[in-house]
């Protein structure tokens, strides 16, 4: 069935969605800007071999939407938007099509900045920025803030704190078993910071064995179990830190934990699944806000402040992640309703207030 565009962008909201077609690379890439009232759109750019386009369109337009409200949660003046490339990104890549990307990207004169996502690199955005000026998280030798993994796990590691001191009234994860579901760029960080809290009972599990071995070397104490295995395992929190979709009717029968903190987006399969948790009397913190790190980084990045401090002033930045988890547990607990309704509350709010504002006039 053919996707009625312009009912969707209704439905949800949305303000732009922009087709671009290169003649000459054959880029094929979706923009989609979902609101900009906070600010200009901001949102990476995924390359994926999409079988429709209407795969490619729905993808684009979940992802921009999704970024308005973590970048209004995230405390930032920011809005939403995101791109999608139609394409394999192992075999259809090259320098003009990322060029091509840019020039399109500068048509909107700043309405959307981009940078990289699933399928894309920051050296692919080194290409698309000898066209445009709307590039983010370049790598830092190009003058970017680099990679966004650290200030990513940081920011998941002050939500499992924020949960634990939620359900615990104390905010150590010392003693507190703990299992991760992928040890990626983000997910390795992240036992970092729990191992060097003193963390002990570790569960980890990823798809890639090379990860696991390379993890079991550097901490021989840490667990590792089967990639199905990893639900089941008795803990106080679950972590997931590979792929979204992982809270679904199959795995929420099987876990055994008192909280999910991890990084991984859309980690819920539906929504219902979220109001499943809570009536389970599992504490969730909602995905976009406790993976909002990077986003924080790239934002930093586009305020153009002093880029010898920047390190210092991400990380802190991330750590208030600690306290807008804690208001939503709270607002959740009080009102009871599940976390991911009222993290959607909060962001709604916050975009409303801020909207209203900017409409008193000031004479030029
Ligand atoms: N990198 C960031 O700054 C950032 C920011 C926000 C959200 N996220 C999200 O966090 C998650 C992790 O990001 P990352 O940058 O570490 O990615 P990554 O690709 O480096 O790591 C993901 C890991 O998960 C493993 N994996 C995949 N499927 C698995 C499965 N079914 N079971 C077990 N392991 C599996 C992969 O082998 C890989 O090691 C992703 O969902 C990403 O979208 C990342």
């Amino acid at each position: 069935m053919k996707m009625d565009i312009f009912k969707e962008m209704e439905k949800h909201g949305f303000e732009q969605i922009i087709f671009n077609y290169d003649k000459t690379t054959g880029l094929k890439a979706i923009i989609a800007i979902h609101d900009t009232t906070l600010g200009p759109a901001l949102g990476g750019c995924r390359m994926w071999p999409y079988e429709t386009e209407d795969e490619a369109l729905f993808d684009a337009m979940r992802l921009a939407k999704g970024m308005t409200y973590k970048c209004a949660i995230a405390d930032t003046d920011f809005g939403g938007g995101k791109t999608v490339i139609i394409g394999d990104p192992k075999k259809d890549k090259s320098e003009g099509l990322f060029r091509a990307l840019g020039r399109f990207v500068q048509m909107l004169k700043g309405r959307y900045f981009t940078g990289t996502d699933l399928g894309t690199t920051g050296m692919d955005f080194v290409y698309a920025s000898r066209e445009s000026d709307y590039m983010v998280g370049l790598p830092e030798e190009y003058g970017g803030s680099g990679n966004s993994a650290e200030p990513t796990a940081y920011g998941v590691y002050m939500g499992m704190k924020a949960a634990c001191k939620a359900i615990y009234n104390d905010d150590s994860l010392i003693g507190r078993k703990i299992a991760i579901q992928g040890i990626g760029k983000v997910g390795s960080i992240l036992v970092d910071f729990l191992v060097n809290e003193g963390v002990k009972d570790i569960t980890v599990t990823d798809i890639s064995e090379e990860n696991v071995t390379k993890l079991l070397q550097k901490y021989p104490f840490i667990k590792a179990v089967s990639a199905e295995d990893i639900y089941e395992v008795d803990c106080d929190i679950f972590s997931p830190c590979a792929r979204g979709g992982i809270i679904n009717d199959e795995t929420i029968k099987k876990l055994k934990c008192k909280i999910i903190a991890g990084a991984a987006n859309n980690q819920l399969l539906e929504e219902k699944h979220g109001d499943m948790l809570h009536e389970m009397g599992i504490l969730y913190a909602p995905d976009y806000v406790i993976n909002a790190g990077g986003l924080i980084q790239v934002a930093d990045e586009l305020e153009g402040k002093n880029k010898e401090k920047r390190k210092e002033r991400v990380m802190k930045k991330t750590e208030a992640i600690y306290n807008i988890l804690l208001k939503i547990f709270t607002i959740s607990r009080e009102e009871n309703t599940p976390t991911y309704k009222v993290a959607d509350r909060l962001a709604e709010d916050r975009i409303n207030t801020i909207g209203k504002m900017k409409t008193n006039y000031i004479p030029k």
